[in-house]
């Protein structure tokens, strides 16, 4: 299985990606950083003007973009994946979210400040994350020099670590009622304990913070989040708006929303065999 699945990537790249790329190494080549007729500003573009010269070639330069293409597209899909188990199986939630998406995108379109002015889809979006185990590890770092901690714990260099960010996710003493969804957690009240209500910007679901590493922290810390999360918001308020969701008639809590623990490394995938059936409002049902 696992040659197969490497020989399918070497196949991806070698007829997709790599097409792409082997013509911007060619006008590269021939136009430098300059402009040229159908120059696009895109990733693959900047991935060519901005390496170094010895890997400025089809293969590093493609296999790239296939981490890119993982970094960003496997994790929106389990975000919006969870958030959407989440709202099917919390119908309560769904009136009010309604509500704010009718109100806000009303008075300023489908725009990026809409977006940010979404809250409680932002809160309810990261809570969902902070409890479905999105993010079970986070922050792979080499340790670059012997590391002494402060109980005479010390981690070799060489060595890699990764941060269970599970246990932090549900520390009582960073969480009340740890275990609990609660969807507007993160925007009204005083609910979280680290999570200080006097700083509002700080509980948006893009803020890095050591008490929430979906997006890791740090220096390292995803530099996609604020494209993701706008990117996830849109699509769940188009889905709120015009679908009603349900869990399948079958399907209890527990299996639907335990994610797939077979299935995890440092994300956990949520359960793949759940089908949400999808009512467009006052329509047929779709799966
Ligand atoms: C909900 C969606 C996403 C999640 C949960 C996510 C999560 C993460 C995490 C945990 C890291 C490691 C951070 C660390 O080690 O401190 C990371 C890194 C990264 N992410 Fe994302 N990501 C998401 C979407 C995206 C998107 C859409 C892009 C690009 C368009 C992207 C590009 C990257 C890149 C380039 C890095 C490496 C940064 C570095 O090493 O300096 N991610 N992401």
């Amino acid at each position: 299985m696992l040659y197969k699945g490497r020989a399918l990537t070497k196949t991806v790249e070698r007829k997709f990606v790599g097409v792409i790329v082997k013509e911007k190494l060619e006008k590269f080549a021939q136009y430098g950083s300059s402009n040229y007729e159908g120059k696009k500003d895109d990733l693959i573009s900047w991935l060519v003007e901005g390496a170094p010269l010895e890997h400025r070639n089809v293969e590093d330069i493609t296999a790239k973009v296939m981490l890119v293409n993982f970094l960003a597209i496997h994790t929106t899909a389990i975000t919006t994946t969870n958030a959407l188990f989440n709202l099917a199986a919390r119908q309560e939630y769904i009136g009010p979210l309604r509500a704010e998406i009718e109100e806000v995108t009303r008075a300023h379109g489908w725009t990026k400040e809409s977006m940010d002015r979404l809250q409680k889809l932002d809160s309810f979006m990261k809570e969902s994350s902070r409890l479905s185990e999105a993010a079970g590890l986070s922050m792979n770092r080499k340790v670059t020099k012997d590391f002494t901690f402060s109980n005479g714990l010390t981690i070799p260099a060489g060595y890699t670590v990764v941060v269970a960010s599970e246990g932090i996710h549900t520390d009582p003493e960073i969480y009340e009622d740890p275990h609990t969804f609660k969807g507007f957690r993160f925007c009204e009240g005083r609910n979280t304990g680290a999570d200080s209500e006097s700083d509002p910007l700080r509980r948006r679901m893009v803020s890095v913070d050591p008490t929430f590493l979906l997006f890791g922290h740090g220096r390292n810390a995803c530099p996609g989040r604020f494209f993701a999360v706008n990117e996830v918001k849109a699509l769940l308020a188009h889905i709120l708006l015009n679908y009603d969701l349900k869990l399948p008639g079958d399907a209890t809590e527990q299996e639907k929303l335990a994610p797939n623990r077979t299935d995890c490394a440092s994300t956990c995938n949520p359960r793949g065999h759940v089908r949400l059936p999808a009512q467009i409002k006052n329509g047929a049902e779709h799966n």
